[in-house]
């Protein structure tokens, strides 16, 4: 973890009230920097879909000369994509989103079904990239797409680092989900970074305003309490708390 990153609690469980906030899934970016304040985050999947780099990318990852590639959810009804549930906080999320996702980024938001780790499934505002977007790029070789990450770069940072948090983030919380279109495109990167003597450090930038989850394990809370009052405190807790600002850890 890079010092100027931030540290964030993934919890484990949704309680009903928690449900009816308002919720955003993240499959891309928005898992490793999410850039707004949340009350809670807790990791889980969509189902119908499936996750591929199939999205241009001018105003993060690439430019207009040499447009990068991230990720988008593409309809297939027996995919399923993993991520991370925030319910969200604070009037800024939504009109941050909607400039970083849909101005910036040419993405459209719509309502869909998340499946936390544990308990019932509720409703997120999801954001994905459709084929009528004028920066789709669509389906490729693997290995073309793995030569145009390695070769792109943009005011957010170079391609490679996009593809690499998430990597890393679906192998941190999801140890089980074998993402093969994700994990390839990693190997063939790396790959090429090696037969090319790139550096991998410096293509991943600093980590500023990128977030690494630490499991919150509400199992573990003090046993002699019932299951009632920690129900009710944990909700409590969790509405109580502040907007959470990712505090930086000056290690
Ligand atoms: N909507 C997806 C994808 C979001 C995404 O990756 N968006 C890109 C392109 S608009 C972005 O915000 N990138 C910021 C960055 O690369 O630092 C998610 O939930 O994570």
């Amino acid at each position: 973890m890079d010092a100027s990153e931030d540290i964030a609690e993934l919890q484990e469980e949704v309680f009903e009230n928690e449900s009816k906030a308002l919720w955003v899934f993240a499959y891309g970016s928005l898992c490793w920097k999410p850039g707004f304040k949340f009350n809670k985050a807790v990791t889980g999947h969509v189902k119908g879909y499936k996750r591929r780099f199939w999205q241009g990318n001018v105003t993060h990852r690439g430019t207009e000369e040499r447009p990068g590639r991230v990720v988008t959810l593409v309809e297939d009804s027996k995919g399923e994509v993993h991520g991370v549930a925030y319910a969200i906080s604070g009037e800024a999320a939504i009109p941050y989103l909607s400039k970083r996702e849909c101005q910036l980024g040419g993405y459209i938001s719509h309502f869909a079904t998340f499946h936390p780790i544990s308990g019932e499934a509720f409703k997120v505002l999801v954001y994905v990239a459709t084929p009528k977007n004028p920066l789709w790029m669509g389906d490729a070789d693997e290995g073309a797409i793995a030569e145009q990450i390695i070769d792109c770069s943009g005011p957010s940072g170079h391609n490679v680092e996009y593809l690499v948090r998430l990597a890393n983030f679906m192998r941190d919380h999801f140890s089980d989900n074998h993402d093969a279109h994700l994990f390839n495109l990693e190997k063939e990167v790396l790959s090429l970074i090696d037969r090319k003597n790139m550096c991998l450090n410096t293509l991943m930038g600093s980590g500023e305003g990128c977030v690494t989850f630490i499991k919150r394990n509400t199992s573990s809370r003090s046993s002699d309490r019932n299951d009632e009052e920690d129900r009710t405190d944990s909700f409590e807790h969790t509405t109580r708390i502040e907007e959470k600002t990712l505090r930086c850890l000056n290690l």
